[in-house]
């Protein structure tokens, strides 16, 4: 029996072993198969344990991407991202405004505006001619070298494991409907997935005072099928319960939280659940106000999403076993890429 990651107010966010879906007898492959298919139905978030990447690539993960964005802010403009369709590159939304709060004018423009204080940086699939990756030079003759050595490596073998858990629990959702196991192969075999590293920098504790609306990224839901997300110690990520309320959804060392997108959602006929989540300040910790060790400061929060989508080419319809009859599909078929470039540009 699986345990559960969190438990409060209607929300159960099931801690699932997915080594045992992998690796297990007949009846555990199945059983983790419908464990990871209920709590799609139910909570829209699950977390998984014991996944074929290694905590030491992860760590790797998290030190280059942390390298990336101690990058001079020059560099990383010249890397900005562009276009819905490319979906490639560096985004600082509202980054200065945010952590240089010192008048009373760029305190009432955060209020009527309360950007999210984060900074990102997409990767796309590399064998996409149209769409070529942002990737900062690694020339060791520049000053910044050592920050960036290795970084272009490092993330596309972070890309193709992913991508590759991203088809073993698309394999784990088929079983769980009662599917062929390799039903959804067709949709994902083209890598339409994005990468993206996050970094929400350190910021004084009394912006989140002042303005009682200011959030680290705004409450939402994700587009595509499903998202894997890792993420650092600090915490921060909610997760809304059945009663409109947002739950922590607290780091689990050695885990991976998954969660589905809008766009499995409506191929699920919904039956499976997109859940809206937001990532806040830390919440409060013993120790802080005793020693006043971090002080006037939240510490910076670094986070990974790896974003996945059926292939963008692909007509999506309702899946077979989720409707009785016609009358009962809730939408029409829908392109997944024309789907997913209309959301993200209602975004930037
Ligand atoms: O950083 C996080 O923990 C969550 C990020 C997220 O939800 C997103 O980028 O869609
Ligand atoms: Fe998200």
């Amino acid at each position: 029996m699986e345990k559960a990651a969190v438990q409060q107010d209607g929300l159960l966010i099931p801690l699932i072993d997915f080594s045992k879906f992998l690796n297990g007898s007949p009846s555990q492959k199945l059983e983790t198969a419908k464990a990871i298919l209920a709590g799609f139905q139910t909570a829209g978030f699950i977390y998984l344990s014991n996944i074929p990447i290694s905590p030491s690539t992860v760590a790797h993960a998290f030190e280059t991407s942390a390298g990336f964005f101690r990058l001079p802010d020059s560099v990383k403009e010249s890397l900005a991202w562009t276009t819905p369709k490319a979906n490639r590159g560096y985004s600082s939304p509202g980054r200065e405004k945010v952590t240089q709060l010192t008048s009373a004018a760029d305190v009432s423009a955060l209020r009527s505006s309360v950007p999210d204080i984060k900074e990102s940086f997409e990767i796309g699939r590399e064998d996409e001619p149209a769409h070529p990756n942002r990737w900062p030079s690694e020339a060791g003759s520049l000053p910044h070298s050592s920050e960036i050595a290795g970084f272009r490596q490092t993330m596309t073998s972070f890309f193709d494991a992913l991508s590759a858990l991203h088809t073993s629990l698309m394999r784990a959702i088929a079983v769980g409907m009662g599917l062929p196991k390799t039903h959804f192969d067709r949709f994902v075999c083209d890598r339409d997935n994005t990468l993206r590293l996050l970094h929400y920098p350190a910021v004084r504790k009394d912006v989140f005072k002042i303005n009682p609306g200011q959030v680290r990224a705004g409450a939402h839901s994700d587009y595509g099928s499903v998202t894997f997300l890792f993420q650092d110690a600090r915490g921060g990520l909610q997760v809304q319960s059945p009663g409109g309320g947002f739950v922590d959804a607290a780091p689990i060392e050695g885990t991976c939280v998954v969660n589905a997108g809008d766009l499995l959602a409506r191929w699920s006929n919904d039956t499976i659940k997109s859940t809206v989540h937001r990532v806040v300040e830390p919440p409060r910790r013993e120790e802080d106000g005793q020693n006043g060790e971090d002080g006037e400061v939240y510490p910076a929060r670094y986070s990974i999403a790896y974003f996945c989508n059926p292939n963008f080419k692909d007509y999506i319809e309702a899946i077979p076993g989720t409707y009785a009859t016609e009358a009962d599909k809730k939408y029409e078929g829908i392109n997944s890429g024309k789907y997913l470039v209309q959301r993200l540009k209602a975004t930037y």
